[in-house]
């Protein structure tokens, strides 16, 4: 056959064909038109067309269907919470290597942060999905007629088919993320109730009036801590444990909160174990001082101004005259109760012991409660009975582990060939505190000399000793209260609060910086 008839042959049976298939496709759709029920006809279509669009952007290596979130800096006169979550978040999703940053660190920020200059992206994957992250920046511009100020907005691009995930999961989890991240960099604050100032400017009621505050720039962590290893374990195990049973805690139907008690002589590490788990959790510290109070209502009112999170320390709990005698705390609350002044009955300790245990335990979250003493053993039974508080914390003499992580502490040793065994011996022998060591340690940056000024401490408490033994037969007591614990000052009545030289030191700093930086112009508050 001559090869045009062929060509128009196959021409011909491919059109036959095409007819055929054509009629039977119409066919098909008038008989699906008169069966299948409208809704389902229409959510077929939209996905067929879906699916034919995603295989003809896949064939022509188009980008699938991208869209795009704008998340303003302001949502009316409120701040937009993603906005701020997202500046936040994606400080830590910032390429290092990109060629501008911005960096910033504000007053009472601990660290430097990097963040995004004008027409930055960032990208970021979650889940599987791919996102980009555009900040975008229109200045301030007085030119054309009215002001109109800086307008900044983040752009928020991924797949279209993905709003979902990024809706209900990826932007909960920004949210969340830079709670952490906030968190982490929160500097610890310490309330006191006659605290000079009051810097607690970041919108909690933390403070609500009764409380003056400052940020807690104590250095102490569970490191520098000297004390018995496998209960500084313990302690950190249930901070731990504490924190992350929030749900557990619902479950049982309890308060999320837990108590401590920590004894032990006065320079055993008791209020900086305070300090300690302070920082380890980055719960704000209350100080609350018992002698400044007069009733239970007003008891009541500062316990109700303190934020979540928090840690309540109420020191030398022993010291408390009116905490000594709880049947006559309570024949006191009759005796009130029947004049019909309930609310403004004294400070009591079942006052305290009631509001933890019940009032508190309706409003509020994650809240530790600890209470210091030196003599556990004048303590009120209620305080120690099973339940009350969770756990007590002897805080005891140095040993020699304790030793070692003061020596590293203040001098930054681990071991000296002469002076270590002769000092771990010796405090082996002896009751001494590692509040006085570790003044002994800074005494010198020479580290032979700091050490030789501890065992000269030693030696002299222990010929101190033996004198003790010789004369005890003859007046034992009388002997011992003329004896160091008689002098630290503590039983003669003038104990330092550590709360209140924290808040005086960092006056002090703060005053040492304004002389350096303000070259002598020194506002003194
Ligand atoms: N266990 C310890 N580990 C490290 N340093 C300690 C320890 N105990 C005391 N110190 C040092 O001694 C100082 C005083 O200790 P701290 O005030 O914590 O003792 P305390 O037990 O609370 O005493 P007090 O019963 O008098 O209140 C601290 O600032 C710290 O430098
Ligand atoms: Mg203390």
């Amino acid at each position: 056959m001559h090869p045009l008839w062929e060509m128009k042959s196959m021409a011909g049976n491919v059109f036959s064909a095409y007819a055929s298939v054509a009629t039977s496709v119409m066919l098909l759709r008038s008989l699906a038109n008169d069966i299948v029920p409208e809704p389902v006809k229409s959510f077929f279509h939209a996905a067929f067309s879906r699916f034919f669009k995603h295989l003809l952007d896949r064939f022509l290596g188009r980008q699938p269907t991208q869209m795009t979130m704008v998340v303003d800096e302001q949502t009316g006169i409120a701040r937009n919470q993603i906005y701020d979550a997202a500046e936040v978040y994606l400080r830590t999703r910032i390429n290092p290597d990109a060629e501008r940053l911005k960096v910033n660190k504000l007053p009472k920020q601990k660290t430097i942060t990097l963040s995004m200059v004008k027409d930055q992206a960032v990208e970021d994957r979650f889940n599987g999905v791919d996102l980009k992250w555009q900040f975008v920046l229109v200045e301030a511009d007085g030119q054309k007629g009215g002001f109109q100020p800086e307008k900044r907005w983040f752009e928020l691009t991924f797949e279209k088919s993905k709003k979902n995930i990024i809706v209900d999961e990826y932007l909960p989890f920004v949210l969340a993320k830079a709670q952490d991240i906030r968190d982490d960099d929160r500097a610890v604050k310490l309330f006191t109730r006659d605290c000079p100032f009051d810097d607690d400017d970041d919108g909690g009621n933390g403070g609500g009036g009764y409380w003056g505050c400052v940020n807690l720039d104590h250095p102490a962590t569970f490191e520098k801590l000297a004390m018995d290893p496998n209960l500084k374990r313990a302690v950190i195990d249930d901070l731990d444990r504490f924190v992350r049973r929030k749900d557990y805690y619902k479950k049982v139907g309890k308060a999320w909160k837990r108590g401590y008690l920590l004894y032990g002589p006065p320079g055993t590490g008791k209020s900086s174990l305070v300090a300690a788990m302070a920082n380890y959790l980055k719960f704000n510290v209350y100080d609350l001082e018992l002698s400044n109070l007069y009733s239970n209502s007003e008891l009541r009112r500062m316990l109700l101004c303190t934020n979540n999170k928090s840690i309540i320390v109420i020191e030398d709990i022993d010291c408390s005259a009116q905490f000594h005698d709880r049947d006559r705390d309570r024949d006191k609350e009759v005796e009130a109760d029947t004049d019909d002044q309930s609310n403004n009955t004294k400070l009591t300790l079942s006052g305290l012991l009631n509001f933890i245990d019940g009032l508190w335990s309706t409003c509020g979250d994650e809240r530790i409660i600890i209470f210091t003493t030196n003599h556990r053993e004048k303590l009120d039974p209620a305080l120690l009975r099973p339940g009350r508080m969770d756990m007590h914390i002897h805080m005891g003499y140095c040993t020699p582990e304790g030793f070692d992580v003061l020596a590293l502490n203040y001098l930054d040793i681990n071991d000296h060939p002469v002076f270590f065994p002769e000092i771990k011996q010796m405090i082996q022998q002896l009751e001494i505190t590692p509040a006085e060591i570790a003044e002994h340690l800074m005494r010198s940056e020479d580290v032979d000399l700091a050490l030789q000024g501890v065992v000269d401490l030693l030696k002299e408490k222990k010929a101190k000793r033996e004198e003790l033994y010789m004369v005890e037969s003859d007046d034992a007591k009388e002997i011992k209260f003329s004896g160091d614990v008689a002098k630290s000052g503590k039983e003669k009545g003038k104990k330092r609060n550590f709360w209140k030289s924290v808040i005086k030191f960092q006056e002090r700093a703060e005053k040492t910086k304004e002389v350096v930086s303000g070259g002598g112009d020194v506002t003194v508050f």
